[in-house]
């Protein structure tokens, strides 16, 4: 996407302004980058060609005023600062870890009581001892017995002086200060109210108490060793990389090591701790990602709770580690926004799922298409399914459902969905092929009229815009075609290479005419994703893959060497997964969990509700059959009428008609066995046939059924225009 586009769809959001959803993060940003092809990676996508620096040589200074300086700025606000909901989830944190240091201690009063009680003796007989040696000057007591020793006359003889006045001077402020205590005492009996002397003399015996108290044995236990989530602390982090037996971390952190940076102070980042670290030269992300499960072991977290991740931002040894404190997996999602049903806009990021902060990350569906990837029962049609769900509560968006393993797994959609498909018996197979060659027609046609309305200023960008979407003249309303187990029809012996001919013109011309093509595969290879596919689709999400083909065929190329891996991701993170948004970062994401059959059916429920009010119920939703590949055939029956009568034959019989037109197509027309059979197929094009003059083979004439070639001509000519109007 321009930055033109993207200041035009900023100007689409402003028009249709309708807060859904605060996003914390956006999946969306304007993308410049094409897809990435097999090729990507030994082609310059984008970018200038800059000399590299020769070693030994002074960089030449940076033009402009010395005050400016290419130093990081950091953020003024930390990160959980600045987001509403990180706040409240940090503000809850410090909440719940005070709550529970006050709990831990309270439950404790008792025992804490009863240790200090048995420590006032100690602590009385340790504070009379320690006046006694301050008063007796028992720190000067060694040197004293030193210079005895050495016999030295002269220095025992001062320092026994200064000893004798400074014992003189203590023992007489010794005794004032006790006086003054005493006297205090005595006031305080008179004076203070008799809860403020109990509370004195607790205080005091408390006081004895704790010098009483073993420095080994606190009295007061510590609250924070009981708590759930320990603080990641360096030390930690440092201990759980040695553990992964990379050598050359075990070579830094040995003796005389340089050691792992972290650039910054690990900090709380949402529901969790964030650590930032320079691995040591030579070692990447990718090698601590891989070890995912023996670093979750070093940390002595869950392995859900473990996450690290490449910063790409910076250079190619900066991890970023974030533990969070609960399992991503079990963590409980904050509420989803179109659960209950709400009206969805397609040209507006919409909440598809959580990332591990439990921030929702937000992805807009027009101008996309996308592939979903993952080995089976990862939660790659549930994705897929709240993916429609999302396209459904727009009520112009008319959709085509395929559920192409046929478990019913995209059936919650049959009330509103346009074109349904289960399975791929060859009428199902023939029914997606009838599909997508009439969408292939409609994406001509949709380029022919974006063109003809570019040329009239009313698509700037030459592609849909909000309002063009909602004239329902124009039908140029978003088209939404979910496919379940696409390898089904990408592998079919007959018709397999035209629907990937036509998936492929729906993924690379689709997004910009409103056609949004989703994809799902269990199998990501280049067999049931082609490469023509899956090198153009804009949006990915890689749930868990075992292999680096299969993790590049989804995310894109060199994603696995740049550290974005679904490999990683264990067997138990279901709906979790690698999403690449639109010229955005990978990022991991959890989809809307507990979406399940019941669940959809609520939310299609509303979806439909809005449909009826909008008037957008179409096909299969009010029980419209797809016309078959035979009856589409059909339609082109009043043309072939006009091939096989020429113009000098005003008035044919149909008997006449219907043997010539089983000439022009056999398979079509060969169950036309009589005249009324032709009488039939014209009626339902509007034509009627009646009683016209002919003559036989043997030259007599007769009157029977026939056409009346100019109404044929009058009914296409008329047909045509309005198709071009439209
Ligand atoms: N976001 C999620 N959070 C938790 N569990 C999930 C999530 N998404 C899916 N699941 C669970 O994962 C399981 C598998 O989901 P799903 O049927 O979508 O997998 P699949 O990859 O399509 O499997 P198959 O290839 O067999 O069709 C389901 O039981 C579902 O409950």
């Amino acid at each position: 996407m321009t930055d033109h586009d993207e200041q035009h769809h900023d100007q689409d959001e402003q028009q249709t302004a309708r807060v859904l959803h605060l996003p914390s993060e956006r999946v969306t940003t304007p993308n410049t980058e094409q897809p990435a092809t097999e090729s990507a990676e030994t082609e310059v996508i984008d970018g200038e060609i800059v000399k590299p620096p020769q070693v030994g040589q002074p960089t030449k200074s940076e033009p402009g005023s010395a005050l400016v300086r290419a130093d990081k700025r950091l953020p003024i606000l930390p990160a959980w600062a600045k987001d509403a909901e990180e706040f409240r989830a940090t503000a809850r944190w410090a909440l719940g870890y005070a709550g529970h240091s006050a709990g831990f201690h309270a439950v404790r009063c008792p025992v804490y009581v009863t240790r200090v009680v048995m420590r006032i003796p100690a602590g009385s007989l340790r504070m009379v001892g320690g006046l006694l040696r301050w008063i007796g000057d028992a720190e000067g007591l060694p040197v004293r017995l030193a210079s005895a020793r050495r016999e030295d006359a002269a220095e025992y003889l001062k320092l026994s002086q200064q000893r004798d006045g400074r014992v003189r001077a203590r023992a007489f402020l010794a005794a004032g200060l006790g006086a003054v205590g005493l006297a205090a005492i005595l006031l305080g009996h008179a004076v203070l109210p008799a809860a403020a002397q109990w509370a004195t003399v607790a205080l005091a015996l408390a006081g004895l108490g704790w010098l009483g108290a073993p420095s080994d044995k606190p009295i007061a236990s510590r609250a924070v060793e009981s708590t759930k989530v320990p603080k990641l602390t360096s030390g930690a982090v440092e201990t759980a990389l040695a553990s992964l037996g990379i050598s050359l971390i075990n070579q830094a952190l040995g003796k005389g090591g340089t050691g792992v940076g972290f650039p910054r102070p690990i900090a709380r980042d949402g529901k969790g701790w964030r650590a930032d670290i320079d691995l040591p030269p030579g070692v990447t992300p990718g090698d601590i990602m891989e070890r995912r499960a023996k670093l979750a072991s070093g940390l002595r977290r869950p392995l859900g709770c473990v996450w690290p991740e490449a910063d790409n931002a910076e250079h190619a040894g900066r991890l970023i580690l974030w533990v969070g404190d609960q399992d991503m997996r079990k963590a409980t999602q904050p509420a989803w926004a179109l659960r209950k049903g709400n009206r969805v806009d397609l040209f507006q990021s919409q909440p598809f799922g959580t990332d591990q902060r439990g921030r929702w990350v937000d992805l807009r569906l027009m101008f996309t298409s996308v592939v979903i990837g993952a080995i089976p029962r990862m939660g790659k049609t549930f994705a897929l399914r709240e993916l429609l769900l999302i396209a459904a509560l727009d009520p112009r968006a008319e959709l085509h459902t395929y559920d192409l393993k046929g478990t019913g797994d995209l059936d919650p959609l049959e009330p509103v969905t346009h074109v349904h498909g289960v399975g791929d018996e060859p009428e199902e197979i023939d029914k997606a092929v009838t599909d997508l060659r009439a969408l292939r027609d409609e994406l001509r046609r949709r380029a022919k009229l974006i063109r003809d309305l570019a040329k009239q200023g009313l698509a700037p960008e030459n592609k849909v815009t909000p309002d063009l979407a909602s004239n329902k003249t124009l039908r140029l309303h978003p088209i939404v075609i979910g496919v379940d187990e696409c390898q089904v029809w990408f592998e079919h012996p007959d018709f397999g290479e035209e629907l990937e001919a036509i998936c492929t013109d729906l993924v690379k011309r689709g997004p910009a005419l409103g056609i949004i093509l989703m994809l799902a595969t269990q199998r990501p290879d280049a067999k049931s994703l082609p490469t023509g596919i899956s090198a153009n689709v804009s949006t990915r999400l890689c749930l868990k893959v075992q292999g680096q083909t299969e993790n590049d065929m989804v995310l894109g190329t060199s994603k696995y060497k740049q550290g974005v891996r679904a490999t990683t991701f264990a067997w138990d993170d279901k709906g979790i997964g690698y999403l690449v948004g639109e010229g955005s970062e990978a990022q991991i994401v959890r989809s809307v969990a507990g979406l399940d059959g019941p669940a959809s059916d609520k939310v299609v429920a509303y979806a439909r509700h809005l449909r009826e009010q909008a008037g957008t119920l179409t096909g299969h939703a009010i029980g419209e059959q797809l016309q078959s590949e035979q009856d589409s055939r059909r339609d082109t029956l009043l043309e072939d009428v006009l091939t096989v009568v020429p113009e000098m034959e005003k008035k044919v019989w149909n008997e006449r008609v219907i043997a010539r037109l089983y000439e022009l197509r056999p398979d079509v027309y060969g169950t036309y066995r009589e005249a009324a059979d032709l009488t039939a197929a014209l009626k339902r094009h509007g034509i009627r046939t009646g009683q016209v003059w002919g003559t036989t083979d043997e030259g007599k004439g007769a009157s029977r059924i026939g056409i009346t070639r100019a109404d044929i001509t009058e009914e296409v000519t008329e047909r045509n225009r309005h198709r071009d109007a439209g």
